[in-house]
């Protein structure tokens, strides 16, 4: 298994380019089953996830072609699903990635039956699929749980309702709109998760044909229609991707230009690390993050669906309040087991106390570079970013966690001066 190995100390400068939102392009992915035309999409990033998901929609027979710019564009991949072959999407394939149950609307819509295994727990909690099919029972579906997969069939079509969500789920907000979306009549989602990704997914599946209302807001209305089209689509870019490397600036004490990188899409990061001291100046696409001769603050944070602090930032904002003068609390409300980064962080010399769902966090003028073992994808990279701020050599175990979500990290980062580079092999 490859390992990452930094030397760190060096502040960061230059310009990263942002690429295409995995958490976007993996529930667009699964709306091409949702039509017999083609759908292309653009500013596809070149993931893991992304590939993994591939060879599920291709297991029900949507030809994926590789991802590749066209002409010399962007990276781009069609999608084809001119017949669903299969309904079943295997444990095998669901339990490396979860949102492998976003396939369970589309299919339950086009084919009227899908069968998807279970995805089971991982290192960051529980992460059960109760709301999903609570929501396609409403659009009626008739769910059982067999042998470790969900069995869903819809004989007579599904039929427009009222989705009440006691709780807001991305995935679970996904699934219920592609649903939704070939339903006959109308339906209301309500306290719908309001993140860009689904709103990429909703303006996605609007210009396929469907008809949405409310989009960006709580409260979805969905006119069912009976077939959607093929189009091309653009992939929102990945605010974590963009967060993630404007933290890397602010624990490196250094001057990173993030190209392609909305500044609307990052509203609570930047005011968060704003109020650490950092500065933050967008131009266009362009944002440009300064933290060279700061002090950076500690800064309270707390998880929140959108637009709060979103989960997915926070072990690389507990990384640099690691290193911030004075103290940050940073609490933790999507998910139940998300410091597992807290260890391997304390390794390194950060000091860190958790308390429940709660983390206080002291931070000190400097880290130490250790061996880490990465155990999700943020906590990973999580652990980059505290070895790229620390004094000596950080050596990465599990980098396969990084790859899922992260897109030549080491090039975009030693273009910027990072003293980074890949191990390759027995990781462990
Ligand atoms: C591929 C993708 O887009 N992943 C993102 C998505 O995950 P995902 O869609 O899995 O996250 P959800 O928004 O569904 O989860 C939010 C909370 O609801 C709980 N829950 C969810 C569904 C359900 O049926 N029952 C239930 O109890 C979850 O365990 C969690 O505690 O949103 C998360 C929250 O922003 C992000 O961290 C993930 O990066
Ligand atoms: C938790 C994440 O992804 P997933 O939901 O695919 O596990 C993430 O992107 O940080």
């Amino acid at each position: 298994m490859d390992r990452i190995r930094i030397v760190g100390g060096t502040p960061l400068k230059g310009q990263i380019p942002i690429g295409g939102a995995k958490n976007a392009a993996l529930a667009l992915m699964p709306a091409a089953l949702l039509t017999d035309q083609p759908l292309t999409l653009t500013n596809l990033p070149d993931l893991v996830d992304i590939r993994t998901m591939a060879t599920l929609l291709a297991q029900h027979g949507c030809a994926v072609s590789p991802v590749a710019p066209p002409n010399g564009h962007e990276p781009a991949s069609t999608l084809h699903a001119k017949r669903i072959t299969s309904t079943t999407a295997p444990y095998d394939l669901v339990r490396r990635m979860r949102a492998s149950v976003l396939v369970l609307g589309p299919l339950l819509a086009r084919a009227g039956e899908a069968r998807v295994s279970l995805p089971g727990g991982c290192a960051i909690g529980t992460r059960p699929v109760d709301l999903h099919l609570e929501a396609l029972k409403a659009l009626g579906a008739e769910i059982e749980l067999e042998e470790g997969y969900i069995k869903a069939t819809a004989p007579k079509g599904l039929t427009g309702n009222r989705v009440v969500f006691p709780k807001v789920t991305v995935g679970g907000t996904e699934n219920a709109l592609m649903a939704a979306a070939l339903a006959k009549g109308d339906s209301l989602i309500a306290n719908a998760a309001q993140e860009p990704e689904v709103c990429d997914l909703a303006h996605c599946l609007t210009a396929m044909g469907a008809r949405i209302e409310g989009i960006g807001t709580s409260t979805l209305q969905v006119s069912g229609v009976s077939a959607l089209g093929g189009i091309t689509h653009r992939v929102v870019p990945d605010r974590i991707e963009a967060g993630t490397y404007a933290v890397a600036a602010a624990i490196t004490r250094g001057d990173v230009t993030l190209l392609g990188a909305p500044n609307e899409l990052l509203t609570a990061v930047e005011k968060v690390l704003v109020e650490s001291g950092v500065e933050m100046t967008a131009e266009g696409d362009r944002l440009r993050v300064r933290a060279d001769g700061a002090e950076i603050r500690g800064v309270d944070v707390m998880t929140e669906p959108y637009p709060g602090f979103p989960t997915d930032m926070q072990a690389q904002m507990m990384a640099l309040m690691a290193t911030a003068s004075g103290s940050a609390l940073l609490t933790e409300t999507i998910f139940e087991n998300r410091f597992m980064h807290v260890p391997e962080l304390t390794r390194m010399g950060a000091r860190i106390n958790v308390h429940g769902a709660s983390a206080i966090v002291r931070g000190m003028p400097m880290l130490s570079g250790a061996p880490v073992m990465a155990t999700d994808l943020r906590a990973s990279v999580s652990l980059v970013l505290a070895g790229l701020a620390a004094r000596g050599e950080t050596v990465v175990n599990r980098v396969y966690h990084l790859d899922r979500g992260y897109e030549r990290l080491e090039e975009k980062l030693a273009a910027c001066g990072a003293h980074i580079e890949r191990l390759p092999g027995n990781g462990g």
